[in-house]
């Protein structure tokens, strides 16, 4: 199969390929947010998670694995580090809710609504879920063995943010010898629109590739998953 992409068309198999759905959770695309509490502008991601949607049926038919990511911790923050990590002093969540103590156990923790999938992007038997505690996918998850026990090379990203969890996992992937490639129109930068337009300068130009729901819908219809898969 052809991905017609930026810098140049990608080719890829749907049995070596996943389709990564990074942090599509009310905390990074719903208003009342974490992203919304901590003054991010979130009134974008309806098309996002509109797109998402389509992407994943398109992969779905093709049998292409489905990956969803979590982002967050326990309720007591203790999965998310203490001072003596970089993560306690930069993560906007957890400073966020310093400034609101009333906030705290709420933003990205496990079991609140913060920290679900939105209704929109509902998980289904086949596919795979996992945890993530910090920005990168394959830190601290099991996503590299998965994968390689798939026998999966190529990964095709959505999700929210553009600029700091895909990015992250893109590039700890190009490290790790897998091809990356964001589909622009599924993905939402946290920040101002310069941050999606530089994260995807940087994808295109030194980390994967850059395409769109419509191109990868097209590539990968008329593949019907094997029955292995549909069983
Ligand atoms: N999912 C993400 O890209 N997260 C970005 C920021 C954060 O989690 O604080």
């Amino acid at each position: 199969m052809i991905l017609p992409a930026r810098p140049e068309a990608l080719a890829f198999s749907p049995q070596q390929t996943a389709l990564i759905v990074v942090d599509m959770q009310n905390a990074y695309a719903s208003q009342g947010g974490y992203l919304d509490l901590a003054g991010f502008d979130v009134s974008a991601t309806g098309p996002v998670i509109a797109n998402i949607k389509t992407a994943i049926a398109a992969a779905r038919a093709a049998g292409i694995k489905v990956i969803f990511f979590q982002n967050g911790w326990d309720n007591q923050y203790v999965e998310a580090g203490g001072p003596g990590s970089p993560n306690f002093h930069k993560s906007n969540a957890l400073k966020t809710m310093r400034k609101r103590p009333a906030l705290m156990g709420k933003l990205l923790a496990k079991g609140d609504w913060d920290y679900d999938l939105v209704d929109e992007l509902r998980p289904q038997p086949g596919d795979i879920v996992l945890p993530k505690p910090r920005y990168s996918g394959f830190f601290n998850t099991q996503l590299d063995s998965l994968l390689r026990s798939y026998g999966i090379h190529h990964l095709v990203f959505t999700g929210i943010a553009t600029n700091v969890c895909v990015e992250s996992t893109l590039r700890d992937g190009f490290f790790l010898e897998y091809f990356g490639v964001v589909l622009e129109d599924a993905t939402h930068q946290a920040g101002p629109p310069f941050a999606q337009q530089a994260a995807l300068f940087n994808i295109e130009t030194f980390f994967g590739w850059v395409s769109d729901v419509a191109s990868f819908c097209r590539a990968v219809e008329g593949h019907s998953a094997p029955l292995s898969q549909t069983a």
